[in-house]
């Protein structure tokens, strides 16, 4: 929100049925992509085509069509004034008779007027609310097009840039149909009021009325070329630095820590400046287009007088017709110019929804979300085989796992052993399904998880991860405990049990709220120890048949250690769930069966765990005399 303000921009928030059902008929979610890491780059400038642009508007064709009508029945009420307005002028020079024939027909002109008004309305109206209607769905499919992409996508690219592509590029995309509305509309008055001058002005002077028109629309398009880009510069580093800001608010704490306010805000200032630099630049560029017309509107009009003038001093129009014919002049110059204007805003509209469409275009029709993915139903532990796995992390091209071997049986308690950036969280990570092995495979009850998306989601849904860094949402330490559990029989009860089994009701108790109470953004209102606690339930509220705890318990004091232990041993003991523990902790060992040591991206010792701490490999010796001297005791 802070963000958003530094943005200076609000989000619309709909929710109508009719969204709902558009999605399910999507062009965007029926197409299929390879799942490969996508680089986007903001920089490309790239735009998308009419008919990509199309597939976004369609569903309000009807709508769009209703508008288009009203814009006619608008414009021919615009564009009848001057003619009305020359002829009105030569009934008052023919005296009483002409007024008598003005006064006999003000009614019709009155409801002329007010129908253009009505049309207006109706124009407004529908195109606004198309807007409003394609922003929804743009967002709604924008972001679950974004929540199904591999997690390697989100490692090539900023987070930032996608929230910004969210909100400002789709609400640029859907204002699109004001641009075209305004383009259209300047292009009827343009038409229109041309072909009035040829029908009103005396042939010997066409060329001398038009030729400004065109000067000013030829100079007009070289330098509104020149502006747009400008422009485009401006928003890019207020992206940039928004980006930034966004960044370092999130982690105010580390900065608050290091001291680093000043520091930030000189190198905030520096991006602003460079901000201020493209905003001078803009300004410049503005204010010279517009004076440009500004001048040259006022003497092209000087001009029109003149001319005006002299043809009807020398009686060749008369004095209603110059009227006329000056107001179709001022209208078609001043609508060349619209076009130009609608032009360039409408090429801005397109390379934002390349932007958008980039995502959109590339959902996979196979995704995790879309696979139906039932609740733990089997109590039966999972059988879990490492084979010949090998992996690299798509920002790197070092592998970080090299032909790793691991065998877990079902329902044994296997501890992964190594030093730092060995590789452990890694294959966590691979388990959970968040990265693929670039060769080898995972097989998970004797089955590749990784043969297709359903199986992989299929695999995720057995399984308790707790990663190294407690990750909470800005919910109740409750939803954020039942948060992802599926609609089940005995959910309170569940809630209620992997509560007192991490040991959440400890803390929770003393809190005025108990369970209710906010867990502030990320987490924030809570301990480290509590958050990873809280990350606990949440495992275990699904009654995994598999937990993967990375270093889940390291920021736990000893009697909350203590306990969470014993309530993992029993959850264990009952023999319903393999469990894979990376650790650091010696107390952690003590319910784990089995010793892995991973070094380097390989399994180099493995077996029960008696056996291993008697014989420990080179690899294990270094880790517990240099790495966990003092915490492990053998
Ligand atoms: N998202 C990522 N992108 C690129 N490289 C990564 C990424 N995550 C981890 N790495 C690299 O992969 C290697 C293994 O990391 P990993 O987190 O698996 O180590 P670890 O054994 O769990 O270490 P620790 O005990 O310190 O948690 C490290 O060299 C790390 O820098």
């Amino acid at each position: 929100m802070l963000v958003n303000r530094l943005r200076g921009r609000c989000s619309p928030s709909l929710c109508a049925p009719w969204a709902r059902s558009y999605v399910k008929r999507s062009p965007f979610t029926a197409r299929a992509a390879s799942s490969a890491p996508q680089k986007v780059d903001p920089e490309e400038k790239k735009t998308a085509t009419l008919p990509q642009l199309w597939k976004i508007l369609r569903p309000e064709r009807g709508r769009l069509q209703l508008a288009l009508g009203a814009l006619c029945a608008s414009s021919s009420v615009n564009l009848s004034y001057p003619y009305l307005m020359g002829h009105l002028v030569d009934l008052f020079g023919e005296g009483d008779g002409g007024l008598q024939f003005v006064m006999e027909h003000t009614w019709l002109c009155g409801l002329v007027v007010v129908a253009g008004g009505c049309a207006t309305f109706c124009r407004l109206y529908l195109i606004e609310t198309a807007i409003e209607r394609i922003a929804f769905r743009l967002r709604r499919e924008f972001f679950a097009a974004l929540i199904q992409r591999p997690i390697s996508f989100f490692d090539n690219n900023k987070t930032g840039e996608l929230v910004n592509r969210l909100g400002n590029d789709i609400t640029m995309t859907s204002r699109v149909l004001i641009d075209a509305s305004a383009g259209i509309r300047s292009s009827i008055t343009a038409v229109v009021g041309t072909c009035m001058i040829f029908q009103l002005a005396p042939s010997e002077m066409i060329a001398g009325l038009l030729a400004p028109v065109a000067t000013l629309f030829i100079v007009g398009v070289g330098y509104g070329r020149v502006v747009r880009r400008i422009a485009e510069r401006r928003q890019q580093r207020l992206a940039e630095s928004v980006q930034r800001a966004e960044e370092r608010l999130g982690g105010i704490r580390t900065v608050r820590t290091f001291n680093a306010e000043k520091s930030e805000v000189e190198s905030f200032e520096k991006l602003l400046d460079a901000v201020y630099q493209a905003g001078w630049q803009n300004a410049l560029a503005w204010g010279g287009l517009s004076s440009f017309f500004v001048t040259g509107g006022g003497l092209f009009l000087i001009h029109i007088i003149y001319n005006c003038g002299v043809m009807v001093t020398s009686g060749v129009v008369s004095v209603g017709t110059t009227v006329s014919l000056a107001m179709y002049c001022f209208m078609a110059g001043s609508s060349y110019t619209g076009i130009m204007t609608a032009y360039g805003d409408i090429q801005k509209c397109l390379g934002s929804s390349q932007r958008v469409l980039e995502i959109l275009g590339t959902t996979d029709a196979h995704s995790p979300m879309s696979a139906a993915v039932p609740a733990v139903s089997s109590l039966k532990p999972l059988a879990v085989s490492l084979q010949d796995v090998s992996f690299a992390y798509p920002t790197r091209d070092s592998p970080v796992l090299q032909g790793l071997n691991l065998d877990i049986p079902a329902g044994s308690r296997v501890a992964l052993l190594g030093r730092s950036g060995s590789g452990k969280s890694t294959v966590a990570l691979l388990l959970a399904g968040l990265y693929q092995p670039s060769t080898g495979k995972v097989l998970v009850d004797g089955e590749d998880m990784f043969a297709d998306e359903a199986r992989t989601a299929w695999v995720r849904s057995q399984l308790g991860f707790i990663s190294q860094e407690p990750i909470l949402f800005a919910l109740t330490i409750k939803e954020n405990v039942e948060y992802g559990l599926q609609e089940v029989d005995g959910r309170d009860e569940r809630i209620k049990e992997a509560t007192a089994a991490a040991n959440v009701d400890d803390f929770a108790n003393h809190l005025p709220l108990g369970l209710d109470t906010p867990s502030g953004e990320r987490g924030q209102a809570l301990s480290g120890g509590q958050k990873q606690r809280v990350c606990i339930a949440r495992a275990l509220a699904r009654k995994p048949r598999m937990l993967v705890f990375d270093e889940a318990t390291s920021a736990l004091d000893l009697r909350s250690e203590r306990l969470v232990h014993e309530s993992l041993k029993q959850i264990l003991a009952a023999g319903k769930c393999t469990c894979l523990v990376i650790t650091h902790r010696m107390s952690a060992l003590q319910w784990c069966d089995r010793v892995a040591v991973v070094h380097e991206g390989r399994v180099v010792q493995y077996g029960e765990k008696d056996e291993v701490l008697a014989n420990p490999s080179d690899a294990l010796q270094s880790i517990l005399r240099n790495d966990q001297g003092v915490t492990f005791d053998l």
